[in-house]
């Protein structure tokens, strides 16, 4: 990595962090899930620390998958806190009263929403918070939320992104709808506006017909910074047009380098330079003054996952068997019976535990974690070591944290691993700017409906 390149982290706000033991840890405040207070002192905690934002990942339904498979579930999932209790926005407007720096970065899918809404939504939010907003645009994969909007089935996959490209165009052209300057405010000439710095987008689209402006003025930022977290082909390509930070799942650095340079590679064909996208792998870490502290660490919240959600968790993953039949200190059997649903991700869990010998306990344990996110933990310097090398050989530009417990890992994360980074050179000791694009290098969009002076 060039001495003059910096890294970017954010971090995955999930209540009690999101490990699925996280919310008994011992230092965790999980009665505090709906308190304002507790947001902003982990948020400001992340300030302090200098990160580029804090992301409260989103999805518009209280449990997940088909409606037989929640009230089956639900009963196992009274084990586990949920991801979020408060709806982003009205948090994010309220934690942007009481921080300064830090990006504010939430979820909004283009599936079950209407461009404009979302368009006020993001534009407002970046004006309260003085141009720190960004938007994880994704389709949902979560059937639960097409049950929560007058849909028995889920909108098919290629549909649903077909849907998003036009979804981000209209949003893009409602927030450039009102040209800076076109409010001039001119009190002695009774002049508020200047019609011509204010347009009707009359967009007519195959899912949309929006004829604006958008009723919130330019967003300070342009636009919100636009994140994209779907790795498919067709999220890839999403991203590749339209991302500036991209959020993935890597196991390997070898996995890592594919994914960054597969995203990169298709940007050219959009016009657009590589370094105008982010991407940030998403990275458990728990760190110590020394290794075995980290690592008893992870065993400790490991310990806390309730066995019954933890056989429940890794049953729907292996395709719905039961796992109570067998021993949970034992190996998987190896005649396990036929499963139910997906066999590739079955396939994975099987090899995991016969490649590294985990019990069903450790099994589940293991996954219980990370939702398939890569998790580290050592020292600073060993954690440090870690994203020094992924960022130098081209497997990231930064990372999403993702806390395991709150508010205690992201406090062991700005007191531990950042001053490392600092110390290395490889990230700011100041905020830099004033803006989330400021903080991650991206530039101001020009404003695609305005007339050309
Ligand atoms: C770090 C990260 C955060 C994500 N956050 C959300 C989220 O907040 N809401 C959501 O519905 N999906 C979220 N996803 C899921 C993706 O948007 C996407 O649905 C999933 O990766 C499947 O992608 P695909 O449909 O392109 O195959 C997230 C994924 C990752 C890796």
């Amino acid at each position: 990595m060039g001495a003059d390149k910096q890294m970017n982290l954010g971090f995955l706000f999930q209540i009690s962090g999101v490990h699925y033991g996280g919310w008994r840890y011992p230092s965790a405040q999980p009665k505090r899930a709906a308190d304002i207070r507790y947001y902003a002192e982990v948020v400001r905690t992340a300030e302090r620390g200098k990160l580029d934002f804090c992301f409260l990942a989103d999805s518009i339904a209280a449990y997940e998958g088909s409606a037989e498979k929640q009230d089956r579930s639900k009963e196992a999932l009274m084990a586990a806190e949920p991801k979020r209790l408060l709806e982003p926005f009205t948090l994010l407007a309220a934690l942007a009263m009481v921080t300064e720096h830090i990006g504010l970065v939430t979820t909004a899918t283009t599936t079950y929403n209407e461009p404009y809404t979302i368009a006020r939504l993001f534009a407002s939010l970046d004006h309260i918070s003085n141009g720190r907003a960004g938007w994880n645009v994704v389709t949902s994969a979560n059937l639960a939320e097409a049950h929560n909007f007058g849909r028995d089935s889920h909108v098919e996959h290629g549909d649903r992104y077909a849907r998003a490209e036009e979804f981000i165009d209209v949003v893009f052209k409602l927030w450039d709808s009102i040209e800076d300057g076109a409010y001039i405010r001119d009190k002695l000439a009774g002049q508020y506006g200047l019609s011509d710095k204010i347009h009707f987008i009359n967009h007519v689209g195959e899912h949309f017909k929006v004829r604006g402006p958008l009723n919130v003025p330019r967003p300070p930022q342009g636009h919100p910074v636009i994140v994209q977290a779907g790795s498919s082909q067709p999220g890839k390509e999403l991203a590749a047009r339209t991302a500036e930070v991209v959020f993935t799942a890597q196991q390997t650095l070898a996995d890592g380098k594919a994914f960054y340079s597969d995203v990169k590679g298709r940007m050219a064909k959009y016009g657009r330079s590589s370094d105008s996208l982010k991407i940030l792998p998403g990275v458990v870490v728990y760190v110590a003054e020394t290794e075995s502290e980290a690592k008893a660490k992870y065993e400790t919240v490991s310990n806390l996952v309730p066995p019954d959600f933890g056989l429940f968790m890794l049953s729907d993953l292996l395709g719905e068997i039961d796992l109570k039949q067998f021993d949970i200190d034992g190996p998987l059997p190896e005649d396990l019976p036929e499963a139910k649903g997906s066999q590739s991700r079955r396939d994975v869990i099987i090899n995991l535990a016969r490649r590294e010998n985990l019990t069903i306990r450790q099994l589940y344990q293991h996954i219980s974690g990370a939702s398939g996110h890569r998790s580290l933990w050592g020292t600073p310097k060993q954690i440090a070591d870690q994203f020094e090398q992924w960022v130098y050989e081209g497997a990231a530009d930064g990372f999403n944290i993702l806390p395991p417990y709150l508010p205690e890992s992201m406090t062991d994360f700005v007191n531990f691993v950042v001053p490392e980074l600092q110390r290395r050179g490889l990230f700011r000791t100041e905020y830099e700017g004033s803006t989330l694009r400021d903080r991650l290098g991206l530039a101001r969009p020009k404003n695609s409906v305005a007339k050309p002076s």
